[in-house]
């Protein structure tokens, strides 16, 4: 298998005397998408955000590939509500030089341009949103904001999309065609994707690799396996995920990658 452009090898994130995250791996390639289901609270933002480098793991290993370009996509619009800027405005804001960081992809005053509007308008035609170039970022819908954050993760290019729950607020309809638009740009650009879901059935068809995490890894693998997989049905139900948002699961043991249980004897349970 070619090289993954980021390897995360047995990281842990404990927080206040509380392990929120024990013994994850997670290996992206280029032109692969990769998902990531889980319950409330399972994790899932934290391992992205100790992916992207925007927090360190209490321990494991955190590997790029050289000259790595991450595009990042956050769960909300990252906008100062006192800050009238447009679309063209928002997508001229300089980006970080490297890895993202929390705050240093919005400064205002925007100190240079960092795209040309012919490279803004072009990320913006990719996502299907050239006609909000001028319209103010704060009045757009939930779908908008997530196809406008699209073109800003796009104008850098990235080997990498990271997407953290991008159908947040959008409608049925609208979740379908955002999960094709990033299956598309994945096809054109050839890049890494990685993302946070609620709903496997709703990914199922945009997906190649799912990774189902209740703090660690319960199972992994194409969609269609690990729908079918014990641990996915005891963590989500028969029906598959349609309530994966408010489930929650408690178990005493722990899964192997494949997803087998490592320490499970006769009295070990789910609820
Ligand atoms: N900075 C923090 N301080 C304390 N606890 C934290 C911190 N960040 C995350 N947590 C806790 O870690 C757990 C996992 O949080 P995380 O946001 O990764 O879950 P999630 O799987 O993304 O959940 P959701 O589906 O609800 O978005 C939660 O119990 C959360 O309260």
């Amino acid at each position: 298998m070619a090289e993954p452009l980021l390897k995360l090898s047995n990281i842990s994130w404990h927080i206040d005397g509380r392990s929120v995250l024990e013994g994850v791996d997670l290996s992206l390639q280029r032109g692969q998408i990769t998902t990531i289901i889980g319950p409330n609270g399972a994790g899932k933002t934290c391992l992205i955000r100790i992916a992207l480098g925007l927090m360190p793991a209490s321990s494991g290993q955190r590997w790029l590939a050289p000259n790595l370009r991450i595009g990042y996509v956050p769960q909300r619009f990252p906008l100062n509500p006192y800050l009238p800027l447009t679309v063209a405005d928002f997508l001229a804001l300089p980006g970080p030089s490297g890895q993202p960081s929390r705050f240093s992809w919005l400064r205002w005053p925007a100190p240079r341009q960092q795209y040309s509007q012919s490279e803004i308008l072009s990320a913006l035609r990719e996502v299907g949103a050239e006609h909000l170039l001028s319209h103010a970022a704060l009045t757009l819908s939930g779908g908008e904001q997530q196809r406008v954050l699209l073109a800003r993760a796009l104008l850098r290019k990235p080997d990498l999309l990271v997407l953290d729950e991008p159908v947040q607020g959008v409608d049925l309809a609208g979740q379908n065609e955002l999960y094709a638009l990033i299956r598309k740009l994945r096809d054109r650009h050839g890049c890494g994707v990685l993302m946070v879901s609620h709903d496997l059935h709703v990914v199922m068809a945009a997906t190649d690799q799912v990774v189902c995490l209740n703090r660690h890894v319960c199972c992994t693998g194409h969609p269609e396996a690990v729908s079918k997989h014990p641990e996915y049905q005891r963590l989500f139900g028969a029906s598959g995920g349609r309530d994966l948002a408010i489930y929650t699961h408690h178990h005493d043991h722990h899964h192997s990658l494949q997803g087998d249980a490592t320490d499970c004897d006769a009295g070990c349970k789910h609820d």
